[in-house]
């Protein structure tokens, strides 16, 4: 198989590296304010005693790191002193206790800091997560139709994420900059002169370690096709949900070559970039080394000329190491910020841009029992496709009949049944509950009335009674409820013989949890259509994966609804719908022909064409 990988899309959660990649030093200064502003407001939001406790606990422990250094330097006075070394250190002894007190008070205020930090990392990350669920779950399904929405969404969970490394950043940055100007204070208090020699041991490193982070930054991103290459292979050779198809088709020699060639690829892009790499830094360092260097021959010179005492010097040259400390801290906490923030942009971006597709209604009638469904010219195009999924479809469903949509794959079946479900809006038309349109109503209310089994339906990762019981949350489950859908849906035998009943956990991934065959899903799903007793029940597909005889027993229960509520059937099993009041027959999204299966049979159209082709494929055993 002569086959590469097409490149990926760029994947979200690189977009913060990316920014940071291509991003220069004055743009990323330029952004701190804004993203430090953003970072103080939520942390406060999320939790008003821990951000104070950490503010005021990283000021106290700038004061006392500049005490400490002050009473270092007076110790260094009264022991560079003339006079009996017992007398140098009984002189020495109040600045020692001094230098003690302040470094065990700045040890406290750091543990503080610890422990308010750790206390508000998860309130900061439960108020933004929370918040982007509340919209997450909201917004109408159309959302996800738009391509840019989903892989929108995507980003904003990778921005909740960074809203607690924002925060955190901030917090540190914070620190090394009172740190900082701890220590130049103090510096300038000992002697202004020294701040000369603070600025030349300072100012070059701070620029080497801006630059290597950049560098990094650029190394990383160019590796990114590499490893979103990467990703995926390691997905389709390590996931369970491939893994029966790499079997059977012997994909293992195919997936292992693609893994050789994609890690063979781009090596020199690599090297090339490791040596630039190594270059700045071992740059950086040799100007850090160099200024180090500096300081101590400005020192000496001081020190010779007489313009600062020795006591002084030495101090100088603790504070220079403090200083690096704290500006290598400030220095990556900035590039960490300005990721972080990034992808925290991404989140602030979503939430605005979501709220376009939050449901526009406010209030509604409440819903009266239902007489009669009314579809009334209704269309739907979905984005970036040319023809209609349905297009200017008519017909009118009264309460108590069964109806079902017929017609071949894409025929606009879903979609129609989506609409009156009040799950999808149409582009033009309008459809009626009892004469008003769907808008017009309490959306609660309609939905209490509505019950949908989707096609597409989803497993949850719950016990096989609540996949039942969350057919209908508004009411606390009750077992006896769940057993009788669970009967009607020919689910209830084969639930028992699972290995705890009803309370079998339906996901293999936790454990002491079952999957269950594909038929054995579709009848909890329609269980859970069942259970809720709807006026109106919409059943799209819910046998095609069924044997015979669940089959039947499926068909005989929605058959007892009628003449007592209303169901809508979607199915191509054309048997199936012999019985129901009323047949719509859809063609590329235009309703065709409508009747009873006699009249469609006599009338000869498309519907007795398909149906006599699939009564011929059970005659003609040959
Ligand atoms: N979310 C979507 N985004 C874009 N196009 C879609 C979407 N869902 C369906 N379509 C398109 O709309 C058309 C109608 O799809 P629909 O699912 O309503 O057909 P259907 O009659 O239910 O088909 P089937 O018998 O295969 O279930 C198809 O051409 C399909 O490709």
């Amino acid at each position: 198989m002569e086959s590469v990988l097409p490149e990926l899309r760029s994947m979200w959660w690189e977009s913060g590296m990316r920014a940071r990649a291509s991003a220069g030093l004055l743009a990323v200064f330029a952004e701190l304010p804004r993203l430090v502003g953003q970072a103080l407001r939520i942390s406060w939001r999320a939790d008003r005693t821990r951000t104070s406790v950490v503010a005021a606990a990283t000021i106290s422990a700038g004061v006392m790191a500049a005490f400490g250094l002050l009473a270092t330097q007076r110790i260094l006075v009264e022991l560079f002193a003339g006079g009996p070394t017992p007398d140098r250190v009984t002189a020495a002894l109040p600045a020692l206790a001094l230098l003690a007190a302040a470094t065990a008070l700045r040890a406290g205020m750091g543990i503080a800091t610890g422990y308010a930090q750790n206390g508000l990392s998860p309130r900061v990350s439960r108020e933004v997560e929370r918040g982007l669920f509340e919209v997450s779950t909201q917004v109408r399904l159309d959302a996800f139709d738009e391509d840019a929405f989903a892989d929108d969404m995507e980003r904003a969970s990778r921005g909740t994420e960074s809203a607690t490394g924002l925060v955190q950043g901030v917090m540190n940055l914070f620190a090394g900059l009172v740190s900082l100007l701890a220590v130049t204070v103090a510096v300038i208090v000992i002697h202004p002169l020294l701040l000369i020699a603070l600025l030349v041991a300072t100012l070059p490193n701070a620029w080497a370690s801006l630059r290597a982070g950049h560098q990094r930054y650029q190394t990383y991103t160019a590796g990114s096709v590499r490893r979103r290459r990467l990703w995926l292979l390691h997905r389709l050779m390590a996931e369970r949900a491939s893994a029966p198809e790499l079997r059977s088709y012997g994909l293992r020699g195919f997936l292992l070559d693609q893994y050789d060639r994609v890690m063979n690829v781009e090596t020199d892009i690599q090297i090339a970039l490791a040596r630039k790499v190594t270059t700045t830094t071992s740059v950086g360092s040799m100007i850090g080394g160099l200024a180090t260097g500096a300081v101590y021959v400005l020192l000496g010179i001081l020190l010779l000329d007489g313009q600062i005492p020795l006591a002084a010097a030495a101090t100088c040259v603790l504070a220079v190491q403090a200083a690096q400390r704290s500006l290598t801290t400030v220095t990556l906490q900035m590039d960490r910020i300005y990721t972080e923030g990034q992808h925290f942009g991404d989140y602030r971006g979503f939430m605005t841009r979501a709220t376009a597709y939050l449901p526009r209604v406010v209030g509604g009638a409440a819903v009266t029992p239902l007489e009669e469904v009314a579809v009334r010219g209704v269309s739907l195009r979905y984005p970036d496709r040319d023809t209609p999924a349905v297009n200017d479809v008519t017909l009118t469903i009264r309460a108590g009949q069964t109806v079902a949509f017929v017609g071949e794959n894409g025929s606009g079946k879903t979609t129609l049944a989506g609409m009156i479900a009040a799950l999808r809006t149409p582009s033009e038309g309008r459809i009626e509950w009892n004469g008003r349109a769907l808008s017009e109503w309490d959306p609660d209310g309609l939905r209490a009335r509505i019950a949908v089994v989707t096609q597409e339906y989803h497993k949850w990762p719950f016990t096989a009674a609540t996949n039942i019981a969350i057919g209908d949350t508004e009411t606390a489950p009750q077992r006896d409820r769940i057993e009788l859908a669970a009967r009607r849906a020919v689910a209830h035998g084969m639930i028992r013989d699972l290995p705890h009943g009803y309370e079998t956990l339906l996901d293999r991934t936790f454990a002491d949890g079952q999957d269950l065959s594909g038929g054995q899903w579709q009848r909890i799903t329609a269980a859970r259509g069942f259970l809720r007793e709807a006026e109106l029940l919409i059943m799209d597909e819910p046998s095609s994966a069924l044997d015979p005889r669940a089959e039947d027993a499926l068909f005989q229960a929605i058959r007892d609804r009628q003449g007592k509520a209303t169901t809508i059937l979607i199915t191509h099993r054309l048997a199936n719908v012999r019985h129901a009041d009323r047949i719509f027959v859809l063609d590329h999204g235009i309703l065709t022909e409508a009747g009873t299966h006699d009249e469609l049979i006599t009338a000869g159209g498309r519907y007795a064409d398909l149906f006599s082709l699939q009564a011929a494929g059970y005659a003609n055993r040959n």
